[in-house]
């Protein structure tokens, strides 16, 4: 990926300091007014040194010497407010940044989800965010506390002796050239690291989900070899990195060496032609070291900004994330029925080259009907349904559902009619009720018994102890896999949707409970299209029309008996499925 324009991503990230303005503000104020009172200071002295000590003026000793404490003062209390407001202004933009990431995330079309993996998302949201936070707070003080330093400090020299501080001319942009050098070096390997990190929180995630598979077929040594290859890369990045950063402090060394060498060897030869006096040496000595020191912390920024740029257009790069699938200007709100139809529908995942999944596919679905879809693994049963409520759009024909291409509804009036239980049954911490009444928020404990009772499982939820009230654990881990397919289908059933779809929703179910689940569905959405897909000719077999489809086409469409009678395809699977039940 090429690397994102620096203005790009400043733009994406400065709204997430709203509400944070303030604090920032004011500790940009506090630092410079820190840096003025530490200019100050050197300047003072050499006053003190010349007119008060040298010339034996007592008074001046004295006021100066307050005037002197008091600054030592105000530096001191500016510094400590200065850091107390990056902090906060910094714990600020990371809450925000976190929020806008997490909102831009909800908004990702699952194309978009596609391309993302999720372990990358985890890390833009959680180490990137860090990274950005840390650099921020250090970078509002130091990168205004440096910069001002250096040029007041270069300014107050020039003042005190223009031929001396002559030397900084040469020095500084020499180690300027140095360090930016360093840092442009460490760029890209800071950037690698980060997709390394993608790469491990990928592989953690995947292993912390399926531990129960990993462990039933003894995968254990070959994810920790996954884990240990990126983990390794991060270490070798890291350690090139480093290598290339620990140039820094040398150069730094020299430099500083370099300076106070010359100024020490120039500014004794003028002492002794009687052209500076000793204040004025103490005072150049001061603002060379305040030079140097605010390039160090420079170098410092200049590090930080180098490891965090990285985070920074990674985060943007979510936050610039505008969704593909939306509702049009003038939407649609309502889904007069649940007909469905489908005009010439062609689908790929990725639309550029990928072999498509569905090809020319037309289908005519009356509202109320009850629609069986059959076909192979991968002929793109699964890809067909999602097309219905836009989770993907078709990258040809049309999609119609209650006579309106599905392109023209608001997206929230689509997907509230059209209600699809996925093949990845999903539910989320919480309690069964809590998991139910995603379908619908304002449901009593009556609806959801009634919605249980039809998806046949609430004598199950009655048996547990605190029954609506029982634990969900995240992802429904306490659950089988047909329990939390059944409570997902009540879970769909309390939306009563025009349009009800589920994606081989029963195949952890055993027939006879399958077959109460299509009596009680009819029973209680009489009126809502159903969509099937299922593996058991049985299971749709007393559809309105059954579809098949192979390899994304439809290869059959009709009713059980017409498919038995001219389609061989169907009646080859009817066959060698009947012939699998036992006597
Ligand atoms: N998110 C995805 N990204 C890229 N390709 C995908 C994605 N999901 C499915 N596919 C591909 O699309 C094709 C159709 O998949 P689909 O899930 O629609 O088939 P299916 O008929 O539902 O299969 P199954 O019965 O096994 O669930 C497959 O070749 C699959 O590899």
């Amino acid at each position: 990926m090429p690397p994102t324009p620096v203005r790009a991503t400043l733009a994406r990230l400065t709204p997430a300091l709203r509400g944070f303005r303030a604090p920032t503000a004011a500790a940009v104020v506090c630092t410079v007014g820190e840096v003025a009172a530490e200019i100050a200071i050197p300047f003072l002295m050499a006053s003190l040194i010349d007119d008060g000590i040298q010339a034996g003026d007592r008074t001046h000793v004295v006021r100066l010497g307050a005037v002197l404490a008091l600054l030592a003062v105000v530096a001191l209390a500016c510094g400590v407010l200065a850091a107390r407001f990056a902090a906060r202004a910094g714990a600020g933009l990371a809450r925000n940044l976190r929020s806008d990431e997490f909102a831009a995330v909800q908004r990702f079309s699952f194309a978009k989800l596609d391309d993302f993996s999720e372990g990358s998302i985890i890390t833009r949201l959680t180490t990137d965010v860090t990274n950005v936070q840390t650099a921020f707070m250090m970078g509002v003080r130091i990168a205004v506390r440096a910069p001002a330093t250096l040029v007041f400090a270069l300014v107050m020299a020039f003042a005190v002796d223009p031929g001396l501080a002559g030397v900084f001319l040469l020095v500084v942009p020499l180690l300027g050239g140095a360090l930016a050098l360093i840092a442009t070096r460490a760029h890209p390997v800071f950037t690698r690291v980060f997709r390394t990190y993608d790469r491990l929180n990928t592989t953690v995630q995947e292993n912390i989900r399926g531990i129960r598979a990993v462990k039933a077929f003894v995968r254990g040594p070959e994810q920790e070899a996954r884990f240990t290859a990126s983990s390794a890369a991060i270490q070798r990045d890291f350690t090139t990195a480093e290598r290339i950063l620990a140039f820094n402090m040398p150069t730094m060394q020299f430099a500083i060496y370099l300076c106070l060498l010359l100024i020490a060897w120039i500014g004794a030869h003028q002492i002794v032609g009687g052209a500076l006096t000793t204040g004025e040496l103490v005072s150049i000595i001061s603002y060379a070291m305040q030079i140097l020191m605010s390039l160090m912390m420079l170098t410092m920024v200049l590090v930080l900004a180098t490891i965090s740029w990285a985070s920074a257009e990674r985060i943007g790069a979510i936050l610039a994330e505008r969704p593909s699938l939306v509702s049009p200007p003038e939407a649609v709100d309502v889904v007069a029925d649940g007909s469905v139809t489908l005009r010439h529908v062609g689908f790929a995942y990725d639309s550029d080259g990928d072999e498509p999944v569905l090809v020319d596919v037309n289908l005519e679905i009356p509202s109320g009907q009850t629609v069986g879809i059959l076909g192979g693994t991968g002929s793109g049963k699964s890809s067909l349904v999602q097309l219905i409520p836009r989770l993907y759009d078709a990258t040809a024909g049309q999609v119609l559902v209650g006579g309106h291409d599905v392109r023209e509804y608001s997206l929230t009036a689509l997907r509230d009619a059209v209600a699809i239980v996925l093949q990845k049954n999903v539910l989320f911490a919480g309690t069964i009720a809590s998991n139910l009444r995603w379908g619908a928020p304002d449901a009593d404990d009556a609806a959801l018994t009634r919605a249980l009772e039809t998806a046949q499982t609430a004598e199950f939820v009655d048996a547990l102890p605190d029954g609506l009230d029982a634990r969900v654990e995240q992802g429904g881990a306490n659950f089988s896999g047909g329990q939390r397919q059944r409570l997902c289908i009540a879970r769909a059933l309390l939306k009563t949707p025009r349009i009800l779809i589920l994606d081989d929703s029963t195949s952890a179910v055993d027939t006879a409970t399958e077959a109460r689940i299509r009596a009680g569905l009819r029973h209680a959405l009489p009126g809502t299209t159903k969509i099937v897909i299922a593996q058991r000719v049985s299971s749709v077999q007393q559809a309105d029309q059954i579809v098949m489809l192979d390899r994304g086409r439809v290869i059959a469409c009709g009713t059980h008996a017409q498919l038995l009678a001219h389609c061989p395809e169907y009646r080859e699977l009817h066959d060698s499925q009947a012939a699998q039940v036992p006597a």
